[in-house]
Formats: C-alpha cells, structure tokens, sequence
C-alpha cells in the first residue's frame, strides 16, 4: 500500500481582476479585456515533523501575497515573438503590427512569457509559489498544480514538478 499526500488550496479571496489580451491562430491579437481570475492550488509531497505537507497558512499567505502582486493589473507577455513590451521606468508601451498601448507602468505586471494565456498564467503563479514557500519555510515543493480559471469554468492548470 503506498500513500500520497497533498493539500489543496481553493480559497474565495484568491481571486485576482487583470487586463490582457492574447495572440491565437498565428496572427490575430485580441482587444484588451479583464477577466476574474480564481486560484487554486495543489501541493504533493512527504509529510513533515508536523505530519504536513505544508503548512496551509504559509501557502495560502504565498498565494494571497501573489494575487495581490496580479489583482488591478495589465498583464503584459516579454516574451511573445509579436508582441513587443517596452518599459521606460514611467510607461509600458506593447505594440503589435499596426496596434499600439500605452499604460502607466506602475499598474502593469510584464511576466516572462510568450503569452497571457491563463495555462502560462497558471505556470507563473506556480514558479512564483516555489520561491515563496522556499523563502518563507526553507522547503521547496517538488511537486505542486496550479489551476487558474479565467471566466467561470474556463480552467488552465500547470503541474510543476522537481523545478
Ligand atoms: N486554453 C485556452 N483557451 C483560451 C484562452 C486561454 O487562456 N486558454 N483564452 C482565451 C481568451 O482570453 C478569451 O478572451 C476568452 O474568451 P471568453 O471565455 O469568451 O471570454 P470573454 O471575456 O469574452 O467572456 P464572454 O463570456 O464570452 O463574455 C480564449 N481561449
């Protein structure tokens, strides 16, 4: 018989409000729009000297603290082939072929991605959610699920695993 543990983090508060827009099919980029965003998480591991896996607390102050990070955002990709971010300490400017934005750059998040899809949105949380439980307890997860919904019932989950 072998036993696996996990806790699941699915809290109402962990909701984050951004702005984004996506590419799809190659070339068509979409206007800019919001969505709810809800968070979930899943943490596996071994139980510790508590008989956790993590401490709830710990990880569900790591996720408030990143939704918070999120939450009344424009969320802008650095890494698109297409789309192109430039920040000048003031403004974010993003430009697509003929489209362009400008938005003031404290109420931006640029994130290390090729797209703001809500699976990509959903490793960035997770990445970010190894840091933080590493800082603040001194373990790592070695394997841990994020699930984002972006518009009731549109799930995008990334499992992350010896990262
Ligand atoms: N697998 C994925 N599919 C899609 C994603 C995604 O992140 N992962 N994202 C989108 C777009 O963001 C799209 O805007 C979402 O469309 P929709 O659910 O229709 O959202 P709306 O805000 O337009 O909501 P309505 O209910 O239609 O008003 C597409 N696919």
């Amino acid at each position: 018989m072998t036993e696996t543990y996990w806790v699941r983090i699915a809290k109402d508060n962990l909701v984050f409000s951004a702005g984004h827009f996506i590419t799809f099919a190659g070339g068509t980029c979409e206007r800019v729009h919001g969505h709810n965003y809800r968070v979930e998480a899943e943490i596996f591991g071994p139980l510790d000297e508590n008989h956790y896996v993590v401490d709830f607390i710990a990880a569900r102050d790591a996720l408030a603290q990143i939704v918070g990070e999120l939450d009344h955002r424009m969320l802008l990709p650095t890494a698109h082939p297409q789309i192109d971010v430039v920040a000048d300490g003031k403004e974010v400017t993003a430009k697509f072929e003929e489209r362009r934005w400008v938005f003031p750059q404290a109420e931006c998040v640029l994130l290390p991605v090729p797209n703001t899809t809500t699976e990509l949105l959903a490793r960035y949380v997770g990445r970010r959610l190894l840091d933080l439980l590493q800082e603040r307890t001194g373990v790592r997860p070695q394997h841990l699920r994020i699930a984002i919904d972006e518009n009731y019932g549109q799930w995008g989950v990334c499992e992350l695993r010896g990262e």
